[in-house]
């Protein structure tokens, strides 16, 4: 049987949906129990030290008693200062107690709270491409990050409300030891007070996660429009005052939740001393009448007083038990969400590794392969902008029964037009995908058969816009081949021509990259990332030309640093430079998806194709006679480096 929890009462209109109200699948609550397992002792303990706490707390009121009655009624100095100095002991050890039983639970909850989080961050680590193409970042990372904290917190709540119970069965067992008649109408009137307590709690509640999900929202847009790209385009095509109208309305809910949430808040405090002040004129009110006629000593009065003043506390914590509960489970399961979403792509027990250091050839045999579709991939609540009815949209096939051979040591150029397929095979090659029929094989392996750790050693990438991390040039070299020597890093970057470059940088390799840092030109990129494979030495390498326009001088540079990356490995290169499909070993003619012709640049202008047409409409200036080849995709410049042949390698 589904738990649906959904929390009713809620003004929406202008509010986004409510994500917290959220079906729980059978075995949810189990499955959050499992990680108190290894904090099993930790939770013994926990209850031990609460246990201390309460009795503390309890004890108190009857050393009250006994300096009432027997000290002061009896007007003896001994029992009143020794029942004082015990009071105090009391109150400290109390709140020495307090103090540990905070730290302990602190740890439970940040232990489990650590558990979830290193497995969900592992997992995610593990999940296809296609995942984080179809997800917002933003969103992922509130799911990952700030979702996690609430849960966290709620947890450690949760386990607080747990001393709160053992408190209350404590003292009301006292207070029956006292007056059984006080502890009835005590138990009776309980309820008028907490009534109004849980919607209180209730509320509060439920603006803390509509909070919480309004600066997830917020955070996520943030992220989106203020990265370098982001910034850019919405500086070049952006509509300034309808984007800045959506933050504004974005940060006007936030205001209005959090202004919202504070006069809740206040309310909860005062309802809180109200209810204190109220009990303690019910005590005396009745109480007093009571020790009047004789009923009840004086003690007496004082001790239930005390002891109804530490009732309440724990009760209205005890009473928000059942929404912190939900809010835990909710959150818990939104991160199982995302465990359970099964990588497409997974290792296979038995994988081998591939033979290091020998280039291997590659062959596609009849691979057919459409992208995945996003309920395969990914999961609705991360995405946002889908619809369910394209969430399970199948997409066509993006290749169609592509056979060709690539042998070892030589170089194939990819060509064709736009959206062909050409990068869908490159990203089959290093299994960023698998195909749906046919099959990848590298060293006359198929890649489900290997394992990932030789696949990342065999295979390496340079792909068009080469990424970099916000941080040294160094780590983002280190990043290929933690272990290299900084007489390695000098000699990859002397290769990939870019230690020009480096030496003249003021810190050299010590300078930031990346978005925030220094910001490297296309093709000042495409080498760093060509010395990183330098230094990664693959055996195959996977290469997407850049189309940018380079300068000639760079232009020159890249194909110096591509002819000493290519020589002796499998290469397969998205080609856009007539240097490297002239000296290619072997050009693939793609065409929606098919393998339309193959050959070398001079068997297919020959063969008067797609090619051909190719060439003449795009690799060689029209209109003009005996004109000059130009690159394609990139603009004219000299055709002074040229990619080695397989006999020269
Ligand atoms: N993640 C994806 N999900 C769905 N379809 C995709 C995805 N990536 C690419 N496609 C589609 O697959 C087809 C082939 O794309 P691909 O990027 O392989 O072409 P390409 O030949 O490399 O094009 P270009 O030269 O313009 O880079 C295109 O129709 C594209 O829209």
């Amino acid at each position: 049987m589904e738990m649906v929890l959904r929390f009713q009462g809620v003004k929406k209109s202008d509010e986004d949906p409510d994500p917290w109200q959220t079906t729980i699948h059978p075995g949810t609550v189990r499955r959050v129990l499992t990680y108190f397992r290894p904090h099993i002792r930790t939770v013994a303990l926990f209850v031990v030290v609460a246990t201390m706490e309460a009795l503390t707390v309890a004890a108190s009121p009857l050393l009250l008693k006994e300096l009432v009655d027997n000290g002061i009624v009896k007007n003896d100095r001994g029992v009143v200062i020794s029942m004082a100095c015990l009071t105090a002991g009391l109150a400290v050890l109390g709140a020495v107690l307090s103090l540990v039983s905070a730290y302990i639970s602190g740890r439970i909850g940040q232990g489990v709270t650590y558990d979830l989080r290193v497995q969900a961050l592992d997992h995610v680590r593990r999940l296809p491409l296609a995942f984080f193409t179809r997800t917002q970042t933003g969103v992922l990372v509130g799911r990952l990050h700030t979702e996690l904290i609430m849960a966290q917190q709620q947890f450690t709540g949760l386990l607080m409300a747990a001393t709160s119970a053992v408190m209350v069965v404590v003292v009301l067992a006292e207070l029956f030891y006292l007056s059984w008649l006080v502890a009835v109408i005590t138990l009776a009137l309980i309820p008028i007070f907490i009534v109004p307590w849980v919607r209180v709690g209730r509320q509060i509640q439920r603006r803390t996660r509509r909070q919480m999900d309004q600066n997830t929202g917020l955070g996520g847009r943030l992220q989106e429009r203020f990265n370098v790209q982001g910034a850019m385009l919405s500086k070049l095509f952006g509509r300034p005052d309808e984007e800045m109208a959506e933050f504004a309305d974005r940060a006007q809910k936030i205001r209005k939740v959090g202004v919202n949430l504070s006069v809740w808040g206040r309310m909860a405090f005062v309802m809180m001393t109200l209810m204190a002040s109220l009990a303690t004129a019910l005590v005396y009110g009745i109480g007093g009448g009571l020790v009047l006629t004789g009923a009840f000593q004086l003690g007496t009065l004082v001790a239930i007083a005390t002891l109804l003043g530490r009732l309440f506390g724990p009760i209205t914590q005890l009473s928000g038990m059942q929404e912190i509960a939900q809010t835990v489970v909710v959150s818990f399961s939104r991160v199982f969400e995302l465990l359970d979403l099964k990588p497409l792509i997974q290792e296979r027990p038995d994988a081998v590794a591939l033979a290091k250091n020998v280039a291997p050839d590659i062959e596609f045999e009849n691979v057919s392969f459409r992208y995945p579709t996003a309920d395969e991939v990914s999961l609705a609540s991360l995405e946002h902008l889908r619809s369910d009815r394209e969430r399970g949209e199948v997409t066509p096939d993006v290749l169609r029964e592509v056979s060709f051979h690539v042998r070892a040591g030589t170089l194939t150029a990819l060509v064709g037009p736009s959206g062909a397929g050409k990068s869908t095979i490159t990203h089959l090659v290093s299994r960023l995908y698998d195909p749906n029929s046919g099959a990848v094989r590298v060293g006359g392996h198929d890649l489900r058969d290997l394992t990932f750790d030789s696949l990342r050693d065999t295979v390496g990438v340079v792909s068009q816009d080469a990424y970099l991390f916000h941080d040294t040039i160094r780590e983002n070299l280190l990043y290929a081949r933690p272990t290299a020597t900084e007489d390695e890093l000098i000699e990859a970057c002397k290769g990939a021509q870019i230690w020009g470059l480096i030496a003249s940088l003021p810190s050299g390799l010590d300078t930031v990259s990346g978005d925030r840092g220094y910001r490297m030109s296309g093709g000042e990129k495409q080498r760093l990332a060509i010395a990183r494979l330098l230094l990664k030495a693959p055996s195959v390498v996977v290469l997407d030309e850049a189309t940018a326009h380079l300068d000639s001088e760079s232009e020159a540079a890249v194909q110096r640093a591509l002819k000493i990356a290519l020589r002796s490995r499998t290469s397969l290169v998205i080609a856009h430079r007539l240097s490297t499909i002239r000296e290619a070993n072997q050009i693939l003619v793609i065409d929606d998806g098919r393998v339309a012709e193959h050959g070398t640049h001079e068997e297919l202008l020959a063969e008067g194709g797609l090619y051909a047409e190719l060439y003449h409409t795009q690799f060689v200036k029209p209109g003009a006679d005996g004109a000059e080849p130009a690159e394609l995709g990139a603009g004219p410049g000299p055709d002074n480096a040229q990619v080695v042949r397989e006999g020269e390698r």
